[in-house]
């Protein structure tokens, strides 16, 4: 009903316009740059010449369903999309009424650049292709790319291209997440290394994992281990290094058995956090450098550390036990951020944690490119849908571990008991503790990769997680309120594994945490699969990812 004089309607007879198809035509080099509220859903489809995703081609006459997105179509030679509106004006299975933007399709944010950095980005893949060829004849390793800059400089965007043209090359990369923030193929508060074979799904970032149920894009498999902080400076990064070392034994196992892995070479995308010059930071980037074997060192945004690391690594040896026979140096580059970037705030971040998890439980009820493909409707909604399985279980039986550091944003350190952890009455970092020797010291990094050689307990987590210094405590009954609503991580120890056995542990898959009844000693969760729990132990994410409310009615 219209109020009278003024033409407005009331909100609760609102209802949302679609917006007519828009045709966006593309120059070559230029790029249409993008934002999707979470909720709104906008298609694209490629009606003529050839564009990419961060790399990654769209197929022509294919639609694509975007939500919760922001993104670049970039053309190489010249294009034209059609962009248009999803079903909007219903609220969706995540609860979230949608928002529409006034760009094309009800976009938020939408325009054409025709100043983009790709041409550095193609040209640092042709460099890396030139050292993966070198690799090939001479039995030398390919190059291990390490991307740093501040958020929001487009490190993981690069990462993605680099992945993308790599693949489409018929190469194997190995990317290599060190951002807790977000997951790669995983929920937030992971650090994973998968091995990339085919193309990234345009609308999912990276692609799915098999626990992800049926894909048209094959799906990737992550190596996964658990790191719930936010923040890798933690606890003065006393527990993130031995995770990277594990990782980085991991990575290098693999390619090790890996021929075409090993020439590919493998990119690594580092948190933000570790280019904004905090106490730590240069130690942990040093870390990751000596740990991976780092080759190259890309820096984007940041021309404070660009400087930093070029007179740190740049011509220095690599930490590779192969640097002296094939003089392999460390090479320190700068890239341009792309004025694409947006800076993502808190609550954009929060909602793309939730939708990772989400879909990690419930699958993407977004219809998918397969979807639309075996649909005779362009409209259908019937994505990848998943059931999770909710089951009761006995608190007790089960075997918990949680992190007991004070982390920068938690100052409220509640159950940190140094007796349960053996380590006497301090709780500092190693190497400060009077009683643990400097060379018990194991996830401390050489200062400069190559010129100090690494020890021999760098490449040995299991002694480099003595349980001495490992602040794991088990969480005993009663069990805690806290529970509720948090992610707990299934890793692949037993129950009765001491806690340096179980945070150097891969993780298996993850619980959601329902109800908690403390009384009866009862947590209700949410499980991927059906059927008993294996016998594991388990890590509690209690401080990241953060509660996600509403997952289960
Ligand atoms: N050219 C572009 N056009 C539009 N959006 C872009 C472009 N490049 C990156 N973005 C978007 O900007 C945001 C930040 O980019 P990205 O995630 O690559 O940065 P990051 O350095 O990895 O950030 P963080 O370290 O905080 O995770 C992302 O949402 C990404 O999709």
């Amino acid at each position: 009903m219209s109020l009278p004089g003024l033409e407005l309607t009331q909100p609760s007879e609102r209802v949302l316009a679609v917006a007519p198809p828009s045709q966006i035509a593309l120059k070559a080099g230029s790029e249409w740059r993008f934002e999707v509220a979470f909720g709104h859903i906008v298609r694209v489809k490629l009606l003529t010449g050839t564009a990419e995703l961060f790399g990654t081609e769209l197929a022509e006459s294919q639609t694509y369903t975007f939500s919760g997105t922001k993104a670049a179509i970039y053309t190489w030679y010249g294009c034209e999309l059609e962009v248009s509106a999803g079903d909007t004006g219903t609220v969706t299975s995540d609860g979230v009424t949608p928002v529409a933007g006034h760009g094309a399709g009800g976009c938020q944010s939408e325009y054409t650049a025709e100043e983009t950095p790709m041409i550095e980005y193609a040209n640092l893949h042709f460099a890396l292709e030139t050292m993966r060829q070198e690799a090939q004849g001479s039995g030398k390793d390919g190059p291990r790319v390490l991307l740093l800059g501040p958020d929001d400089a487009g490190k993981t965007s690069l990462a993605k291209i680099l992945t993308a043209y790599a693949t489409k090359v018929g190469r194997q990369p190995l990317v290599v997440n060190l951002d807790p923030t977000e997951g790669i193929l995983s929920v937030p508060g992971t650090l994973t290394a998968t091995a990339f074979r085919t193309m990234l799904d345009i609308e999912d970032g990276w692609g799915s994992s098999p626990m992800s149920g049926p894909s048209p894009v094959p799906v990737k498999l992550p190596l996964v281990y658990s790191y719930p902080l936010a923040n890798p400076l933690d606890a003065e990064g006393s527990v993130y290094r031995p995770i990277v070392s594990r990782l980085a034994l991991s990575v290098t196992g693999r390619l090790a058995e890996d021929e075409e892995g090993r020439e590919t070479g493998i990119i690594v995308d580092a948190p933000g956090i570790l280019s904004s010059g905090k106490p730590g930071s240069l130690e942990l980037i040093n870390h990751i450098v000596t740990e991976f074997a780092i080759t190259t060192i890309v820096v984007l945004g940041s021309e404070r550390l660009y400087s930093t690391m070029v007179k740190q690594y740049d011509n220095k040896p690599s930490a590779s036990a192969s640097a002296t026979i094939f003089d392999e140096r460390i090479s320190v580059l700068k890239l341009s951020k792309s004025g694409g970037c947006v800076d993502r705030d808190d609550a954009f971040r929060k909602a793309t944690r939730e939708s990772q998890i989400r879909s990690y439980f419930f699958g993407n009820p977004m219809p998918t490119t397969a979807s639309a493909a075996l649909s005779l409707s362009a409209s259908s909604t019937s994505g990848v849908t998943l059931s999770p399985h909710a089951q009761v279980m006995d608190f007790a039986s089960l075997s918990i571990f949680n992190y007991t550091v004070v982390s920068a944003e938690d100052e409220d350190e509640d159950e940190y008991d140094p007796s349960t952890l053996g380590m006497g009455g301090s709780f500092l970092p190693p190497g400060k503790d009077d009683s643990t020797p400097q060379h018990s010291e194991p996830d401390r990094a050489a200062p400069l990769p190559g010129i100090i050689g690494l020890s021999n307990d760098v490449h040995n987590p299991s002694t480099s997680n003595s349980s001495s210094n490992v602040p794991l405590k088990k969480v005993l009954p009663p069990a805690p309120s806290a529970l509720a609503n948090t992610l707990i991580a299934v890793t692949h120890a037993s129950t009765t594994a001491p806690p340096a056995q179980v945070c150097d542990a891969s993780i298996m898959g993850f619980l959601y945490v329902a109800d908690v009844d403390a009384e009866k000693g009862k947590i209700r969760v949410l499980a991927p699969v059906g059927g008993r729990l294996p016998p594991r132990a388990m890590i509690w994410a209690r401080r990241w990812p953060t509660e996600v409310v509403g997952l289960v009615g």
